[in-house]
């Protein structure tokens, strides 16, 4: 069963082209990640499943009908990436007060327990540290036992330890048969949720896998040189000319630089890089299938 839908939807904000065409369908008991760069569209995205969005083009669905209608978002839970707490509540008022919305939420104790938050039942909110705040805001997403949470940069701020409690948090409800979709720039993140990842560039799907699949992407390095033509290379995914030089996008550097010079091609200026992970998807989608010296 599909839980969250979007079809060919396009998002524009006047001149901005936030999303383009994107297709994403989301099944039940999924923990899917939403990875891209700064401004790729993962926030729109979010916006558009609960509603708080309309979508220029294209249609979303959510839990089977539109998300515009409250109903609908009735077993959604949201964490957006920025929250505001009221800082003269205790924690565990901010619980309630959230809990009440809800026909069958979950004990304040049970919630607090899983996001490590126990001992902080008593405490101001506007006494909490960042950290501790921001595992509240991603834990009230959860009162209302939800079939779908949605957390837009859920860890960010957190350091290593509060960022594997909040997780653990992530993964008990996944565990439990719930739905979850998150946002991250870090695929490292994503990897240690999910299996599968959404890669959003510049508005577009650019890729739609498995976390080791899009490792394999990730892998990719920027060899490129100065040079007239080159010969076909193995283990060459990609090739771009620009700036006077010739760009390979490869999965074995090492292997590619031993072609290069045992080719006997004169070339010049060599240099290695890595790939931004939307480089990479942008590079591949672009010139897939041409031959190098094109
Ligand atoms: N209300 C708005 N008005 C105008 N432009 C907007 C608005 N909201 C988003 N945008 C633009 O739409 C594009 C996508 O933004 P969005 O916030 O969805 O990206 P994002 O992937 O969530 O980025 P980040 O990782 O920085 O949160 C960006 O170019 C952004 O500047």
């Amino acid at each position: 069963m599909i839980v969250a839908r979007t079809d060919q939807v396009t998002r524009r904000y006047g001149d901005v082209l936030a999303l383009d065409r994107v297709d994403l369908a989301v099944r039940a008991g999924e923990l899917v990640g939403l990875l891209g760069p700064n401004g790729a569209g993962k926030s729109t995205l979010l916006n558009l499943l609960v509603g708080l969005r309309r979508p220029t083009s294209g249609r979303v669905e959510l839990l089977g009908g539109d998300p515009r209608v409250p109903a609908n978002r009735r077993a959604v839970g949201v964490t957006p990436q920025e929250t505001g707490l009221p800082g003269t509540l205790r924690v565990g008022e901010v619980v309630d007060f959230v809990a009440a919305h809800y026909p069958d939420p979950l004990p304040r104790g049970e919630l607090l327990d899983r996001f490590g938050l126990a001992d902080l039942d008593r405490r101001q909110t506007g006494g909490l540290s960042g950290g501790q705040r921001r595992r509240l805001a991603v834990a009230l997403a959860f009162v209302g036992r939800p079939r779908l949470v949605l957390l837009d940069e859920p860890t960010t701020g957190l350091d290593v330890e509060a960022r594997r409690t909040l997780w653990d948090g992530i993964r008990h409800f996944h565990d439990a048969g719930g739905t979850v979709l998150l946002t991250s720039h870090y695929l490292e993140e994503i990897e240690a949720l999910a299996q599968r990842v959404v890669v959003i560039g510049q508005g577009r799907v650019l890729a739609d896998d498995t976390v080791v699949a899009v490792r394999g992407v990730v892998g990719i390095r920027r060899v490129s040189v100065v040079a007239g033509d080159l010969p076909a290379l193995p283990n060459v995914v990609g090739t771009e000319r620009a700036d006077g030089r010739i760009h390979l996008l490869t999965t074995d550097a090492d292997q590619l630089v031993r072609d290069l010079v045992g080719s006997g091609v004169p070339f010049r200026d060599l240099e290695v890089r890595p790939t931004s992970l939307e480089e990479a998807f942008l590079t591949i989608t672009a010139v897939d299938g041409r031959p190098a010296t094109s």
